[in-house]
């Protein structure tokens, strides 16, 4: 079984990679891709750097190259839901995009022609999240996650993601990597730390926390590995 594990910046999967240890680096596409192995598993590992478009290129080059059948995406998120605080685990049921935009013809926010608002994530692999946080006794949100090519910074915005998609959380990369794999028929679950509260200050909160949070999924991540 080849597994990708994805994150969006370097920090996201600096965890990973200290875990493991040993790997293979490839080049490819202004990209690097980590190769290793994990209890029988072929492991690659990689971070797209920010944004939809950075991550569906490599979304599709982990499935359509490396071959993944499976793809974790760790990393962290600003919390829309009020009951999200710094530190806590959420774990994708479906994404949507926030920035995507032809209400002008009628159509709901984050949809287009033969798409949809929302993607699912795999429900086996969203249930193996919530049996390993149950294992661990870490509390685990299930909820929606909205997508955007912007760092959400301030309360009016945030309120607007929040409401308009019953979002629960907000980040750069989930909603397209969901795209990328519900096309490519490859199972996938998006699985995010809450870095800042995607308000006023969540600049100072993310440079604060961005580290200790990513640290946090991909700990939570390699105890999905172990039960996969
Ligand atoms: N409130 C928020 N709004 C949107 N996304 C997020 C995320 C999730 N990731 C972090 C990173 C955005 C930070 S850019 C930092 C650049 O620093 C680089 C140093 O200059 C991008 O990959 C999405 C955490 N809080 C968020």
């Amino acid at each position: 079984m080849k597994i990708a594990i994805m994150g969006a910046m370097v920090e996201e999967i600096t965890p990973l990679l200290e875990f493991f240890g040993k790997y293979e680096t490839i080049e490819h596409a202004k990209n690097r891709y980590y190769t290793t192995s994990y209890k029988g598993m072929d492991l690659v590992i990689a971070y797209s750097k920010i944004g939809k478009v950075n991550a569906s290129l490599t979304a599709s080059t982990l499935i359509e190259k490396f071959g993944a059948q499976k793809l974790l995406f760790s990393g962290v998120a600003g919390a829309l839901n009020p009951s999200l605080k710094v530190g806590d685990l959420l774990v994708a049921t479906k994404l949507a995009q926030h920035d995507l935009d032809i209400t002008a013809f009628g159509h709901p926010h984050g949809y287009v022609p033969e798409g949809s608002v929302y993607v699912e994530t795999d429900k086996a692999l969203t249930s193996l999240a919530k049996k390993v946080a149950f294992a661990q006794k870490i509390p685990l949100l299930e909820g929606i996650i909205a997508t955007g090519d912007q760092f959400i910074c301030d309360g009016v915005k945030k309120e607007w993601i929040h409401t308009t998609f019953n979002a629960d959380a907000t980040e750069m990369e989930g909603a397209s990597v969901a795209v990328v794999c519900d096309a490519l028929n490859v199972p996938f679950c998006v699985l995010r730390a809450i870095s800042d509260a995607a308000d006023m200050d969540a600049g100072f909160s993310f440079d604060e926390f961005l580290v200790s949070s990513a640290k946090e999924s991909a700990q939570f991540i390699i105890a999905m590995l172990d039960e996969l």
